[in-house]
């Protein structure tokens, strides 16, 4: 298929890892994200900063619900701040929703946009600096991030809550307590033993911390075996059962990363090479049934199905046609769930990677993805039309995006996600109690530990009734990690919180 003038591409990439120890001298978020602008302007290899229309920052961590709040003062407009540092003028100043979906949400937004006419030079920037944060807290030195500006960012995307108050009081709150639920009972549903469970994660992380090994934009350049990854030691405590730390994405990074995209007519017109050209021939943007509660099961994931299938549908291809996978990896269950339902094999886990993961690599707040788009566009670009695909994951494996691209030219004109959404949001849940009471079975569960030590279970039943609930479990925690456990009896007290036990 030949590119049409409205045809979208992407044309530039760039990625900024720090290494500077002194926190003094690292470069501010805004620094560090016009890095990364400025090199996927020049990546382009045109004169592009004076003609972007649309300037999109991906939200930091910092402004997504006060979960890390900055001490060093906030940007009143990010992208104002990235735009005025790199001499661009956009019309649109966007600063994205919370989660890690959306760098790969926007590149299908902006492409549409560019498509319809509305944008003719887009270009995505994200990235975090809590890497020099947390080395300059520790040193009780005070940075001055706080930047003003003539107004504020246009916001895009919808603003969810990932979590209700019945929920948050039962401990489903951080993702490092949230995503073990789904990896035991991505196990049990394996017939896997607590023992094989951890070999198998550690079999699935350990290529992928060698693939960040090799990468010169990874902040920690290091590969691990299976066991180092699996089991705890002193540097590797668990955080919640059955993750130790090096299981879980490293958010103390200082990295971002940016795209640049835009019409073939302005490509043309400002005469990018066209082997720096990237098609977007595919793409979706699914949810899950928002809350934990009201998810289908723990161990699979519609929205990943149907969202993946509509990608790979779009381009006309099929998941063996794939050459260079990113899925998005906070946590080895969403590797784990996403190629189970892609379609993928995991007998080389390196083939799911092509930045090494957010454990290794770094995962940059909710711009990791940015990376991983990075990273196919090169790829794409040194193998032409071979085809790359990414997969972006946000909240608690509430929201996905998906992008397939080649150099062949062409574009899968976006159909309107809420199309394929509605069979998502037309499956039903488990009926559910907040107030539970008696005999019942364990659904899926995790034990917290703080500082290595196991605090409380969070429990997911059912009851005998079929009702979902959950609960905590404070005493009796060690049969949950030695011993397959999900299907076994519980008893259940209603109370704030709820209070299981086995039986
Ligand atoms: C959709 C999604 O993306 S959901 C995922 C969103 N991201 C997250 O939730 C982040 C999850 N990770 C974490 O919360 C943290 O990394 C934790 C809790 C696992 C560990 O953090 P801490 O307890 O602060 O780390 P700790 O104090 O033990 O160690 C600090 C050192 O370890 C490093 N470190 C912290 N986390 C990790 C990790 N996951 N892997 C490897 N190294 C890590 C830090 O960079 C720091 O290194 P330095 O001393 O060289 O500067």
């Amino acid at each position: 298929m030949a590119a049409g003038p409205r045809t979208p591409v992407l044309v530039g990439v760039g990625q900024y890892v720090g290494r500077e120890s002194d926190p003094a001298r690292a470069l501010s978020p805004a620094d560090m994200l016009a890095e990364a602008a400025r090199a996927a302007i020049a990546n382009c290899g045109a004169d592009a900063a004076g003609v972007i229309d649309t300037l999109v920052a991906i939200r930091l961590f910092a402004d997504s619900r006060g979960a890390l709040p900055s001490p060093f003062g906030a940007y009143r407009n990010l992208p104002h701040a990235v735009a005025r540092r790199i001499g661009a003028h956009p019309r649109d100043l966007v600063y994205g929703p919370v989660g890690g979906n959306t760098p790969q949400m926007f590149v299908n937004e902006l492409a549409a946009r560019i498509a319809k006419g509305d944008s003719d030079v887009a270009l995505i920037v994200g990235g975090e600096a809590l890497r020099t944060q947390a080395r300059a807290e520790k040193a009780g030195l005070t940075l001055d991030w706080g930047e003003d500006a003539p107004s504020d960012p246009a916001s895009c995307g919808e603003e969810i809550r990932y979590a209700s108050g019945h929920e948050i009081r039962h401990g489903i709150a951080l993702p490092t307590s949230v995503y073990p639920l789904f990896e035991n009972a991505f196990g049990a549903a394996m017939g896997w033993s607590p023992l094989q469970h951890r070999a198998e994660i550690g079999h699935l992380m350990a290529p992928f911390s060698a693939v960040a090994a090799e990468n010169p934009f990874a902040q920690r350049q290091a590969a691990y075996g299976a066991e180092a990854l699996v089991e705890p030691g002193e540097d590797n405590r668990i955080i919640a059962y059955p993750y130790t730390k090096r299981l879980c994405a490293n958010m103390f990074v200082d990295q971002a990363a940016a795209v640049l995209m835009m019409s073939t007519e302005a490509a043309d017109r400002l005469g990018v090479p066209a082997d720096r050209r990237v098609y977007l021939h595919g793409s979706a943007d699914t949810h899950e049934k928002i809350l934990l509660s009201e998810r289908i099961d723990y161990a699979t994931s519609p929205a990943i199905y149907i969202g993946a299938a509509h990608a790979l549908a779009e381009a006309g291809i099929t998941p063996d046609d794939l050459s260079y996978i990113d899925l998005y990896s906070c946590f080895p269950v969403a590797v784990e769930i996403a190629a189970a339902m892609i379609g993928l094999p995991t007998g080389d886990p390196a083939r799911l990677t092509l930045t090494g993961g957010l454990p290794y690599f770094g995962g940059p707040g909710n711009a990791y993805s940015l990376h991983a788009i990075a990273e196919v566009v090169e790829h794409c670009r040194n193998d032409a039309g071979a085809w790359g695909f990414v997969f972006a994951n946000g909240g608690f494996l509430t929201k996905h995006s998906f992008g397939v691209y080649s150099t062949s030219p062409g574009y899968g004109a976006r159909s309107d996600p809420a199309s394929y959404q509605a069979a998502i949001d037309a499956m039903p849940s488990p009926p559910f109690t907040e107030t539970p009471a008696g005999e019942g079975r364990l659904e899926t569960f995790t034990v917290v530990h703080h500082k290595g030590s196991p605090m409380y279970a969070i429990i997911i039943g059912r009851l005998d009734s079929g009702a979902r609930f959950l609960a905590r479990m404070h005493a009796g925690l060690e049969p949950l990690m030695e011993a397959p456990i999900i299907g076994h009896r519980l008893r259940v007290t209603a109370g704030e919180p709820n209070i299981a036990a086995l039986i």
